[in-house]
């Protein structure tokens, strides 16, 4: 990671999750005898859970771990060709252990999946040990730096105290030992934290070069006669890049809330007091999911802003999205995070604000929203005054947007089982709308968050122009989200053309401080790596040396010509 910073690489999964997956759940014993191997990389490990035949759905993953206590061992074994693992990055070519994730068996019975550390390569030559198949699945869209693997099981034996054993256990006799919380097994949350902060990495590396690009190069005509303008002056180009920068520094002060709440609430499960962790894996789904799907998004609206120059790889931009894009799938594909912040958090906490309980964490709100139904409405009814300009009011406006969607999803819910659907059936009948749900919670938290923010910043100038970048997130997502306000009477068609103007003025005001908001990223020409995101702006010159380095023009005259064209030419 020192010669490819930020780059994917074939040790992301032993830093990022082999690693994190024994300090949370390895025994001291285990500590001593992995971590310490592993932090020097003699031990080079990876996390093995995904399987060809399931990701998403851990409760059918197929490999099985059989206690055999004549020899105090695990018997793992891939049983079928979907039991394959599959996608473990650094598994292909790089690693010696895994985590492997696999269903417990012992005394006849199945107690679900546990991890379990196997080795899968001799220490010394590297080979693949007795029982063990395992190989790289080939090229992929992108992180092709990255061994992705696949790893058959065939009876392959490992010793008891190679299970992870801080939580569940399994005795000598095969006698299981539940942990304490069931839910503590599942080891996701602590990435999923991280990836938020990943997101506006992504976000901030893409609006900078964009944003520096757009003030370098100068295009068509504004004013008849005069020199041709930047295009960061068209606003349109104001309109495509300036909502990606306020986004950037949302998730920025997102990522760092993420970071915190996660050690806070990981030192309380240490501590042995579980009762935060579904807000935590509440939050961290649902973060998760919504950033990573808005920096995909906006990946791309940065690439095309740059014309033709965006679509080489000089940019960067191209490389950007293949290295980000999976952020949506893995960790939990995007569409099931949201549907767990939906079903186990919101829909519940909805539940629990109706029959009068007091809310706490994130959907506190949901109290204040069902306190708001028993009570008669007013008889003149309808949107409250909307200020353009009150950042407040404007975070309590997507509070009440997310109370009404929670609403609208639980009563959809109600109304498939008063059909006579199922619960399951009700639920995936809902499910759009649970989704829905889930984006208006989480776009209510990062606006809180962003405004929050504000509070802590000193310096006034710096302070004025946050609040101006706050400002056009929170109008800009209002906007795009204009239908959810007006259905639910938050907002009037009026009020809605005045939100469009105030964006044009927001626009304008940035524009002077544009370029030195993306360099207050401090994100340095090597970590940038785009020709079009150069610091000096001399975009030009350099591009011209980028192509004259391209292998094909190694030589003056390619071998092509003397292979295909001229034979070729001589037959016609
Ligand atoms: C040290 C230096 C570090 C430097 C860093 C260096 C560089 C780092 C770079 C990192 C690069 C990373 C590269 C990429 C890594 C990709 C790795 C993977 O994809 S790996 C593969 C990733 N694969 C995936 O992510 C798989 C996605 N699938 C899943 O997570 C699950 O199967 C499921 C959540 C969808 C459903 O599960 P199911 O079993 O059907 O569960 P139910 O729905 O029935 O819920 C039961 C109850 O449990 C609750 N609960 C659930 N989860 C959690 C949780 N995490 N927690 C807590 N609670 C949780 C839930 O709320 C409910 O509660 P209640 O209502 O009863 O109270
Ligand atoms: C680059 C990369 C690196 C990876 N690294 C690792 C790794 O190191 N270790 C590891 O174990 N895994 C890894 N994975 C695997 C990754 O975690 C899984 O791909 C991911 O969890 C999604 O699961 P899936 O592929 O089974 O998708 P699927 O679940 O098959 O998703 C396909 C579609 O089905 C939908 N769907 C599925 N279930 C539901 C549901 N309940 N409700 C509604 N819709 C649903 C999804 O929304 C999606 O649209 C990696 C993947 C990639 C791409």
């Amino acid at each position: 990671s020192c010669v490819h910073p930020d780059r994917p690489e074939p040790l992301d999964l032993h830093l990022g999750m082999f690693l994190p997956t024994l300090l949370n759940q390895a025994t001291p014993e285990q500590m001593e005898r992995f971590f310490t191997p592993a932090w020097n990389l003699r031990i080079i490990g990876t996390y093995a859970q995904t399987e060809m035949g399931h990701g998403t759905h851990l409760r059918g993953l197929e490999t099985t771990a059989t206690f055999d206590p004549s020899t105090q061992e695990f018997v793992l074994h891939s049983p079928t060709i979907s039991s394959i693992k599959w996608w473990p990055g650094g598994l292909g070519k790089t690693s010696n252990h895994a985590i492997v994730l696999a269903q417990l068996h012992t005394q006849g019975r199945c107690h679900g999946l546990h991890a379990f550390i196997v080795p899968i390569r001799d220490m010394d030559t590297h080979v693949p040990l007795p029982g063990v198949v395992v190989g790289d699945i080939g090229p992929k869209f992108g992180f092709s730096e990255v061994d992705n693997g696949f790893l058959k099981l065939e009876h392959v034996r490992i010793p008891l105290d190679n299970m992870l054993m801080k939580f569940a256990k399994v005795e000598p006799d095969g006698t299981y030992v539940k942990p304490p919380s069931a839910k503590l097994t599942y080891g996701m949350v602590f990435i999923r934290s991280m990836i938020v902060g990943q997101s506006a990495l992504a976000l901030a590396k893409s609006c900078t070069i964009a944003i520096r690009y757009s003030a370098v190069r100068h295009q068509s005509e504004l004013r008849p006669g005069e020199p041709e303008p930047q295009i960061l002056n068209y606003q349109t180009q104001q309109h495509k890049l300036f909502p990606v920068l306020a986004a950037a520094y949302a998730f920025t002060f997102v990522g760092q809330y993420m970071k915190d709440t996660y050690r806070r609430i990981s030192g309380d499960i240490h501590a042995g007091d579980y009762s935060q962790l579904p807000e935590l894996h509440a939050l961290s789904a649902g973060l998760k999911a919504f950033t990573t799907w808005a920096a995909n998004a906006a990946i791309e609206v940065c690439r095309m802003s740059c014309g033709g120059h965006g679509y080489s790889r000089s940019s960067a931009l191209p490389d950007i999205y293949v290295e980000f894009t999976p952020t949506c799938t893995y960790e939990g594909e995007n569409t099931v995070m949201m549907l767990q912040t939906a079903s186990r958090y919101l829909v519940k906490s909805y539940r629990q604000a109706s029959v009068g309980q007091r809310l706490q964490g994130s959907v506190s709100y949901l109290s204040e929203a069902a306190a708001q139904r028993l009570r008669p409405r007013p008889v003149s009814g309808g949107a409250a005054p909307l200020s353009t300009q009150d950042l407040l009011s404007l975070v309590h406006l997507y509070q009440r947007r997310a109370a009404s969607l929670v609403e609208l999803a639980a009563k959809s819910i109600q109304q498939e089982l008063q059909r006579g659907r199922s619960q399951e059936e009700a639920w995936n009948h809902s499910s759009i709308d649970l989704v829905r749900a889930s984006d208006a919670h989480c776009h209510f938290v990062v606006v809180k968050l962003f405004v929050d923010k504000l509070e802590q910043v000193d310096d006034a100038a710096v302070k004025a122009v946050l609040s101006t970048l706050a400002l056009l997130y929170a109008l800009k997502g209002l906007a795009d989200n204009s239908g959810d306000f007006l259905q639910a009477g938050l907002l009037t068609v009026p009020q809605a053309t005045r939100v469009s103007a105030r964006i044009k003025e927001l626009l304008e005001e940035l524009r002077p401080d544009a370029v030195a908001l993306v360099d207050a990223f401090d994100l340095n020409d090597r970590k940038l790596n785009s020709v079009l995101g150069r610091y000096d702006g001399n975009v030009y010159e350099h591009l011209y040396e980028w192509a004259r380095q391209s292998p094909l023009n190694a030589t003056e005259v390619h071998e092509s010509f003397h292979k295909y064209l001229k034979p070729l030419r001589s037959r016609l």
